[in-house]
């Protein structure tokens, strides 16, 4: 078992001549809480694509669970949630049992017969998120905050080993924005899952992560949530490009 989850080398990738990563050096170990911050353009979504296989690199090498990008293939290790802005409306006709299930089409295949230890592995997800006493209800009918935690279950219910979230908390208000990061801490912590979390919320992603990168083009920052805190408001502003006013939050 390897302890490195993300490898990454001197990676460029340019969209035509517009280049979004360039000399990107980033190694995440087993067990991180990583948050990455940046710039809006920074490219943080062009990382995230490149790690989940979506875009190839120009230059430089992915090693993922240390295995090259283009040979790996336990691609269940890997869960992904997105923004919420692709949450369902209200009426959408699914349960949130039948949303997380979704979850392991990739394992059984589509329309493949569920087993029941499928069902339980639904059952056990939604529980993990604390959202049992909603399982038979329509998705459409929670809260942002609630659907969410659905979503977690459902990137959860693979298994994933390694759990990348992309600004997973916008639009929810911040008193379950608290409750969602105690959530990944507990899946950091009691399941051992590595995280690592796209966030404009410097502030509270800092108070609950074990580390943060900086990205804009490049790595300028890398290291534990201590050593940002003590970068000087002129360097952190620096690589933003603009200045920045952070709201640290005590916990
Ligand atoms: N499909 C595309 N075609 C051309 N340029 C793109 C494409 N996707 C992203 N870019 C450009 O690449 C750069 C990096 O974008 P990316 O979306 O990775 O940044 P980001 O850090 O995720 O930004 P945000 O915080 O606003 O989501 C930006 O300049 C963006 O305009």
């Amino acid at each position: 078992m390897t302890d490195t989850i993300v490898e990454l080398k001197n990676i460029r990738y340019a969209y035509e001549d517009k280049i979004a990563l360039k000399d990107v050096n980033l190694s995440i170990p087993r067990g991180a809480f990583l948050g990455l911050v940046g710039p809006n353009g920074g490219g943080k979504t062009t990382l995230i694509k490149l790690l989940l296989g979506v875009l190839t690199p120009q230059h430089g090498s992915i090693e993922l669970f240390g295995t090259p990008a283009n040979k790996f293939k336990d691609w269940q290790k890997i869960g992904f949630v997105s923004q919420k802005a692709n949450a369902f409306n209200r009426g959408f006709p699914a349960t949130v049992k039948e949303v997380v299930a979704t979850g392991l089409t990739a394992q059984i295949g589509y329309l493949k017969f569920f087993t029941k230890k499928h069902r339980e592995k639904v059952k056990e997800a939604i529980e993990l998120v604390g959202m049992s006493e909603y399982i038979n209800q329509n998705i459409g009918d929670l809260s942002g905050g609630q659907q969410q935690r659905i979503f977690i279950a459902r990137a959860l219910v693979s298994e994933p080993e390694f759990l990348i979230l992309d600004e997973p908390t916008v639009g929810i208000d911040t008193e379950n924005v608290q409750k969602f990061y105690e959530l990944l801490g507990k899946l950091n912590h009691e399941k051992k899952i590595t995280l690592l979390l796209v966030s404009h919320d410097i502030g509270t992603m800092t108070s609950h992560a074990n580390g943060v990168a900086c990205l804009n083009k490049e790595i300028h920052f890398h290291g534990d949530t201590e050593a940002f805190h003590n970068l000087s408001e002129q360097r952190i502003s620096s690589f933003y490009g603009h200045d920045l006013n952070i709201v640290t939050h005590n916990h």
